[in-house]
């Protein structure tokens, strides 16, 4: 409609950038693995796609599970936003192991943000762990174990979704 302002997406909403480099990905993985080597054995690890692969082949190599499969949610179009669609569940094979509710098994994602993906898993999986590498506060209940915790108005620029590129000096308005 005329007039209107636009709908801002959540990204455009966060007043904060929190920009991290693969360097500091892998770091930040490799800590999220020492503190879950105190809580398992784990039989396999759900990765919750896309942003779920990366981490989860990172911490499955560090802890030697070699089993892992996938829940693949995505969100709906802007007019439904933040309805989620499971594109793909949790594979039977991967449910027997974790005995139907998930005990000893590894839900791995890259962050926690408003909640609504990890609750949705979760409910899947009730006895699974639940791991990110990133959390902000309102999804941060719902894990069980993370790295980095960053506030509810910063955007996560993860390395996949980024590249370098030109940044003017601070002296020419830079912010
Ligand atoms: O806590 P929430 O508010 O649900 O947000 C967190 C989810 O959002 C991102 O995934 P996204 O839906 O952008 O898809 P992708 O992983 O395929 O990039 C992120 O990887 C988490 O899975
Ligand atoms: O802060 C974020 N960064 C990238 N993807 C996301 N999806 C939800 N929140 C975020
Ligand atoms: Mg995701």
């Amino acid at each position: 409609m005329a007039g209107e302002a636009p709908e801002l997406s959540a990204q455009e909403r966060a007043g904060r950038a929190f920009p991290v480099s693969w360097d500091q990905f892998h770091r930040d993985c490799r800590a999220l693995t020492w503190r879950l080597n105190e809580v398992g054995p784990f039989h396999a690890v759900i990765a919750i796609t896309r942003g779920g692969l990366v981490p989860a082949a990172i911490v499955a190599r560090e802890l030697g599970v070699r089993v892992i499969d996938t829940v693949c949610i995505a969100s709906y179009d802007h007019d439904k936003q933040g309805e989620l669609q499971v594109l793909k569940g949790i594979s039977e094979q991967a449910m027997k192991l974790g005995g139907g509710t998930g005990k000893g098994l590894l839900i791995v994602d890259d962050l926690v943000d408003t909640g609504k993906t990890g609750r949705m898993v979760r409910k899947m999986l009730p006895d699974a762990h639940f791991a990110t590498v990133y959390a902000k506060p309102m999804g941060r209940p719902l894990v069980d174990t993370f790295i980095t915790e960053v506030s509810q108005d910063t955007w996560i620029f993860f390395p996949w979704d980024t590249a370098l590129s030109y940044h003017p000096p601070l002296r020419d308005g830079a912010a």
